[in-house]
């Protein structure tokens, strides 16, 4: 599914956030939202699944496969980002529901939007399980996400928003909260989930490291504007925006070499 951002501004309060974001993502391919904290990634993510806080107001034009989505109602807007759309958030202990059991959690959109029953999405539930490689599948779907490590709820968060075959798939920050190792088995599951679906992907992330395993573009934001856009391997080793020569020292302080980008160091 095709993404248009088209001088996207978003003001909270009276304060503008997001300052005239444009981005664009063809169907099947992936592209990085990359920035510093505070510079607009999540609420432009926000914006495209209509969730953006209350006091929010939005111009310009988000089109999914050519449909404009500012100035959708919220039925319409609920419809687009249960059917059509899936995002995976940083945190998934607060996405997801202390209280219910993680099968009811993975299979909630299908309930909601494609009428499944409690069985099956139950069924459902542990396919998609499997699939994103939780361990004893048929048991897992009955626990609750604090009797889950960290890297098994991300997996459920995964799994949830894969459950509905979206075209379209955003992750904010879905690995910052994991510690390395773990970090690289989620990226991989992105990466063959994604590959193997067809789906289109917004990676959204602070860490130059991880796009260059995951997108082979991005788009850079400094204070709520596109600064930069240029494939990963170019942010990495020539910079043009300050900002992005930041976030490529911080990759390179932390240890990242790949293979590819070895001679141009
Ligand atoms: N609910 C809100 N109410 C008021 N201001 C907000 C709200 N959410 C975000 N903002 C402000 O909007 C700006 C952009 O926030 P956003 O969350 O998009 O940044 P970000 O780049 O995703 O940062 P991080 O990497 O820390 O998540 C920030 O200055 C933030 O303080």
């Amino acid at each position: 599914m095709s993404l248009a951002i088209e001088d996207l501004r978003i003001s909270i309060r009276g304060r503008t956030v997001v300052d005239g974001v444009s981005l664009a993502l063809g169907d099947g391919d992936r592209l990085g939202l990359i920035g510093e904290s505070g510079s607009g990634k999540s609420l432009t993510a926000l914006a495209v699944l209509g969730l953006l806080p209350a006091g929010s107001t939005v111009t310009g034009s988000i089109r999914l496969d050519g449909r404009e989505l500012v100035g959708l109602g919220d039925r319409e807007l609920a419809a687009v980002r249960g059917k059509r759309a899936g995002i995976v958030f940083q945190e998934p202990v607060t996405a997801l529901n202390p209280i219910r059991r993680v099968g009811a959690q993975i299979g909630e959109s299908l309930r909601i939007h494609y009428g499944f029953s409690k069985r099956q999405a139950l069924e459902r539930a542990v396919r998609l399980a499997e699939r994103v490689h939780l361990p004893d599948p048929e048991h897992i779907v009955q626990r609750y996400p604090h009797e889950l490590s960290g890297g098994q709820r991300q997996r459920v968060a995964i799994a949830a928003a894969l459950a509905t075959g979206p075209r379209l798939i955003i992750a904010d920050e879905p690995t910052t909260a994991l510690d390395v190792t773990i970090q690289a088995g989620i990226l991989d599951l992105f990466d063959r989930e994604v590959g193997e679906s067809g789906a289109s992907l917004l990676f959204i992330t602070h860490d130059l490291a991880v796009l260059a395993r995951i997108v082979p573009r991005a788009v850079v934001l400094a204070a709520g504007r596109v600064v930069e856009e240029a494939t990963v391997e170019g942010l990495l080793t020539a910079p043009a925006h300050p900002v992005t020569a930041a976030l490529a020292e911080a990759a390179y302080a932390t240890g990242f070499t790949d293979p590819a980008f070895e001679g141009h160091r």
